[in-house]
């Protein structure tokens, strides 16, 4: 029996560094397998690990559609056993759906990847639909960290290392760190931190808790 499997976590936390060893170790054992990504930062087409490591992904963008490629592959004689997703927060709640068909009706493995929440804290819609229909969800064991040292649980959209909470849903962007608010340059720096839950709450990120360690600590908000 296949199984749709959900492998999450915050950014940066080791989801794309997981699917390119998934692939290997499966292809090493002989089995087929295609390869699926979207957005990702590398630009298109392409699975990338902050490790340095990638290679060449299938994009997903809004109107593919993974069951009639599959179809199709199969069709022309194709053999495929596993399906690497990664980015899948990005797919489309009926890619999704069409994800747990393929595992139901042609028995080939899915394994995907992506971040749970947006910086809002709220579900990404593929994300979402991956956890009502995955045989299995599994949180990464390498936790990123908060800059206060706790496991950092949500993602925070920054501008020159300042937490926003408006903008686009999709801003394909990167972990910053050491990032200082400098008002002499325009072009602010639009990046992504992970927080503990409280921090994020409170809207207070390495930069922002720098600058008010300078001053006495208020109560919370
Ligand atoms: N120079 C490094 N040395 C060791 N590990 C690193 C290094 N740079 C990044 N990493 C690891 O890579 C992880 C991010 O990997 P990646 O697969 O790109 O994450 P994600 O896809 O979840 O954003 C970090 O959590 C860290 O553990
Ligand atoms: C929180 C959040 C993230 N993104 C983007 C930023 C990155 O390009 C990806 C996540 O990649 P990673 O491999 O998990 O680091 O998602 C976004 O578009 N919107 C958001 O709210």
């Amino acid at each position: 029996m296949a199984d749709l499997n959900f492998y999450t976590g915050t950014m940066d936390c080791g989801k794309s560094t997981l699917a390119l060893q998934v692939d290997h170790n499966h292809r090493a054992r002989g089995r087929v397998g295609l390869v699926f990504t979207s957005h990702d930062r590398a630009g298109k087409s392409t699975l990338s690990s902050r490790l340095g490591l990638s290679v060449e992904a299938i994009e997903v963008g809004d109107e593919f559609h993974f069951w009639h490629y599959t179809v199709d592959q199969l069709t022309q004689g194709g053999r495929i056993d596993y399906f690497v997703c990664d980015e899948a927060q990005f797919y489309t709640v009926d890619q999704i759906d069409q994800l747990s068909k393929i595992v139901d009706e042609l028995s080939i493995d899915v394994f995907a990847f992506g971040i749970l929440t947006d910086f809002r804290t709220q579900l990404f819609s593929g994300s979402a639909r991956l956890i009502e229909l995955a045989d299995r969800v599994h949180t990464l064991q390498v936790e990123a960290l908060c800059w206060c040292g706790e496991r950092a649980t949500h993602n925070a959209r920054t501008e020159d290392g300042v937490m926003v909470i408006e903008g686009e849903v999709i801003v394909v962007g990167d972990v910053e760190h050491d990032l200082t608010p400098d008002s002499d340059v325009v072009e602010k720096v639009v990046g992504y931190e992970v927080l503990c839950r409280r921090h994020h709450r409170r809207r207070m990120t390495a930069a922002t808790a720098n600058a008010a360690a300078m001053s006495p600590d208020v109560l919370p908000f």
